[in-house]
């Protein structure tokens, strides 16, 4: 969803320290303790007993009496199951066309542009491709599901080690301001490129193996980042660095895995919330057996099939803003499995803290005007909005 990682790894709520952890497990309702902490440390303990409350109601699925919080009064598809809605077309683009100078891109060049402007022709406009030919393994797909399912499956206190408050970590995203209501989901989001502003405190240090394989990992899609952002502005007619430069180099990425544990009432609840993504872009690693992606298009949601060994790719608000609303930002949800556990690993690019972010020349002119304002990245922006169901291109329109 919201990729509300600051440019700098220091953020406003970064304030969790492991170390205070077990004075929070053993003591949650300890007033004299929590006395004698700092208010921050008073704040951060009421954001981990919530979290361990939410850990609670999402693993607790035997019965209808859901909590209130997490329940969308109008249903999430008119009452009816979300799994009746139909499926979407999504154009499949060669990435090979674009790694391999000796093939002709022309072809599929116009099929990106095509899938990333063309959708947006009829109401909303969703460009989300699935992309093959990644570079990306299929056997390294596996591990990286592989190593999260492990994750989940430690002791709550282990996996409570990489615990946060903040933007990274295992948690829950900071509530930053009223939520409408809650998302069925939790999430281990870290920084993975570029490596300086890895925060390892927060990288599980069980499986054994995680650590190397989210690192080969997000090696892999920082080179395939580039790849992509290039063939788009060519795909435009544009030199094809230009939305890397306002950017800024190299690129910063994150990887957020998502859980959503299964729910009695699918038709009420949701993973993620309706959202466009706050990114440049974003690579989206489904679960290879477990539907729950759905895009809205033409004002009717549709869902999004499960395609093994490819990965989805979606443009992000900052790419709408730069392509001067040629490539449209898609809106999409996360639903849930009344039965089956689901994961996802989104790995999304974000702008350098303080880069101006706006149409690039070339497609500002008279016969086209610029649509956007200027804007910067602000995670805490992105994620506010998300939480009270708003989006930030919509509000940087001129
Ligand atoms: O779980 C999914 O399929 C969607 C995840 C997503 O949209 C996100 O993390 O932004
Ligand atoms: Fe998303």
């Amino acid at each position: 969803m919201l990729y509300t990682l600051i440019g700098n790894s220091s953020t406003p709520f970064a304030i969790c320290q492991c170390a205070w952890f077990p004075w929070k497990l053993h003591n949650r309702t300890s007033s004299s303790q929590v006395a004698s902490h700092s208010r921050a440390a008073a704040a951060a303990a009421a954001a981990a007993n919530s979290f361990m409350d939410s850990l609670t109601e999402l693993a607790a699925v035997g019965g209808e009496n859901l909590p209130a919080k997490y329940i969308h009064p109008d249903g999430i598809n008119g009452g009816k199951d979300p799994f009746l809605l139909p499926f979407i077309d999504i154009p499949v683009i060669d990435v090979g066309h674009f790694t391999n100078p000796s093939t002709d891109t022309g072809k599929e060049l116009e099929k990106l542009r095509a899938a990333l402007s063309s959708y947006g022709c009829i109401l909303m406009g969703h460009p989300l491709f699935q992309i093959i030919n990644h570079g990306v393994e299929s056997l390294l797909l596996d591990k990286v599901r592989t190593v999260f399912k492990q994750f989940l499956a430690l002791p709550t206190e282990q996996k409570l080690e990489c615990w946060t408050e903040g933007f990274q970590g295992y948690g829950s995203d900071p509530l930053v301001t009223d939520v409408m209501v809650h998302d069925w989901s939790h999430r281990l989001r870290l920084i993975t490129c570029p490596e300086e502003m890895r925060q390892m405190k927060y990288w599980p240090e069980n499986p054994k193996n995680f650590k190397e394989v989210l690192h080969e990992y997000s090696t892999k899609l920082q080179v395939l980042h580039d790849v992509m952002l290039k063939a788009m502005a060519k795909s435009l007619k544009l030199d094809e660095s230009v939305f890397l430069r306002m950017i800024g180099e190299p690129v910063i990425m994150s990887a957020r895995f998502n859980f959503y544990p299964p729910c009695p009432r699918p038709d009420q609840v949701l993973g993620l919330k309706p959202h466009s993504d706050g990114t440049v872009i974003t690579f989206l690693l489904q679960d290879k057996e477990v539907e729950g992606l759905q895009v809205l298009k033409d004002g009717q949601w549709f869902r999004v099939p499960v395609i093994p060994d490819a990965l989805v790719l979606n443009a992000g608000e900052h790419l709408e803003i730069m392509s001067n609303g040629e490539f449209k930002s898609p809106i999409h949800r996360a639903v849930v499995n009344s039965e089956r556990k689901r994961i996802s690993l989104a790995a999304p690019s974000i702008p350098h803290d303080g880069n101006e972010i706006e149409p690039v020349e070339g497609l500002v002119s008279e016969e086209r005007p610029r649509l956007f304002r200027k804007m910067k990245y602000n995670g805490r922006t992105h994620l506010r909005y998300y939480q009270s169901g708003r989006r930030v291109v919509d509000d940087a329109r001129i």
